[in-house]
Parts: structure tokens; sequence; C-alpha cells
């Protein structure tokens, strides 16, 4: 089931940061309180890790029972483990290094030095792991092949993507797969390790995350209609609630009806 887009639009990119923060902290809080854990699906990217950076300040870091947190990555640049370009290296920086988390609930996805290969098949046979994996991590509560996550975070390309699924590319046509590898996408690193849109649409909560001039086309065009093909961002919904976060430079080309004032 489709849900209808929130959109809340901040002044600039750190308010959009500390607001999303305070908005993750309280989610996580909530799930743990009701269920005992809460999972978060990481987004790599600009936007992703400013919003880890602020977590890392004592008010949300002090706020959080980090044992009891699954982390997962909604995609991951395929390179060796430790490359200062994959996303879980700079999620490690900005705020996983300072926290108290169970290593056996941080879930990486593979690195291309690891015990599948490297480039370009090792990547197929990495998504296939990862896609077990969350496959494992399913209880009788979770209605398919992935985790219900509490809340599923991705960054918006400048062209609309989201994770790893760029417009036109096969992964964001997949329909069955909950993981794939992705070669030869338009962004370096060329091959990548994604979720697909079946697997984010598992989420309760699906939160895209953009600022900036440069995302300002892609947000209006994502929350105009598009096609998912064509605009991967359209077709990234929760099951619950899809909260698009934005600052007012993202926020400059919305349709009116969408255009929010600045939340104060
Ligand atoms: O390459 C990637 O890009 C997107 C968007 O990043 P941004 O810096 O333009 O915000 C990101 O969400 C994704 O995880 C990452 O691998």
């Amino acid at each position: 089931m489709t849900t209808t887009p929130q959109v809340v639009v901040y002044h600039d990119k750190e308010e959009m940061a500390q607001a999303a923060a305070a908005r993750l902290t309280a989610r996580i809080v909530e799930a743990q309180s009701a269920r005992g854990t809460a999972s978060v699906v990481l987004t790599g990217g600009r936007n992703g890790n400013g919003l880890l950076a602020a977590l890392a300040a004592p008010r949300a870091r002090d706020t959080v029972d980090w044992s009891r947190l699954d982390l997962w990555w909604g995609d991951e640049r395929f390179l060796p483990d430790g490359d200062p370009e994959r996303n879980v290296t700079q999620a490690r920086e900005a705020l996983l290094d300072s926290v108290p988390l169970d290593p056996a609930r941080v879930h990486a996805m593979p690195p291309s030095d690891g015990a599948y290969g490297g480039d370009p098949a090792g990547a197929d046979s990495a998504a296939a792991a990862y896609a077990a994996e969350l496959a494992a991590a399913t209880g009788p509560e979770d209605h398919g092949p992935v985790p219900a996550f509490d809340v599923l975070l991705l960054g918006v390309g400048p062209d609309t993507h989201v994770a790893s699924l760029f417009p036109e590319h096969p992964g964001v046509r997949e329909t069955e797969r909950t993981v794939v590898a992705v070669h030869g996408a338009p962004k370096p690193p060329p091959t990548r390790i994604s979720l697909t849109l079946p697997a984010i649409r598992a989420a309760r909560e699906v939160w895209l995350l953009a600022a900036g001039r440069d995302k300002a086309e892609a947000a209006a065009v994502a929350l105009s209609g598009a096609g998912e093909i064509q605009a991967p961002a359209a077709g990234a919904y929760g099951r619950s609630r899809t909260l698009w976060l934005l600052d007012t430079a993202a926020a400059a080309h919305l349709p009116r009806d969408l255009s929010t004032p600045p939340a104060s």
C-alpha cells in the first residue's frame, strides 16, 4: 500500500540534520519500549552522514539504548573493507565508533575483499548473502523476506536515485529479490549493492532526506507523480509513513500544494 508522503521543510541542512536526529531518537526509543528492540536502515551520502553526526551529540547519544538497536544498510559501494568511500566506513566515523552498539546487530554489507570475492561476480554473491542475512532476521511479525524495519533512511540523489537504485537501471525494476548487485552505476563506484524497492517498502517508516539546491529538481519530480523507473525516489514509501525531510533549497521547486513553510 502506498502511503501519501508527508513533507517537512527546514531552514537549512544543519537544522534538518538536528531535527531528523531528534525524530529518529524518539522513534528508536518508542520502538524499543514497544518491542524491546529497534531496527534502522542507514543511508550513505551527505545527508545521511549529517544525520549520524547529529545523533552523536550528547543529548541523542545518551537517550538511545544502543545495545538493542539493529542497524542495516540500504546500499553500499562494493569496495574493500575500510575504504573511505564505503558507506559503513563513513557511518563508523560519524557515529558508530562512538556509541556502545552490539557488534552482532551491526549488519554491514560485505566488502569487495571479503568472503565473496571481488568485482564483479563477488558483488552478486555478496548481495545474495545480504538477502539471506535479512531473511534470517525476520520473525513471525514480519510479513515477508526482510524485517519490518522501524525506520529506513534514504538520501535522494540529484538524479532521484535512492539507495543504489538509479533511474532506468535494472535494479529499480527488480520485483522479486530484496537485494541486488548494481553493475555500471552512473555514479562512482560502478559496482554497488542495494536493497530493492520491495525491500524498502517493507519498512514501517521510510524517511527521505534532501538538502541543497542540487536536490530541488529531484524532490519536485519525485513528489509530482513521476514513475519509479524514471524517478526511483517516487517508489520509496513505508507501510505506515513516508516522510520527506528537506531544507528550503531542496524544497524550492515543489508543487505549490506541497510547499510548506519551514518548520519553526
Ligand atoms: O552514492 C550514494 O548517494 C546517495 C545520495 O547521496 P548524496 O550525497 O547526494 O546525499 C546515498 O543516499 C547513497 O547511500 C550513496 O551510496
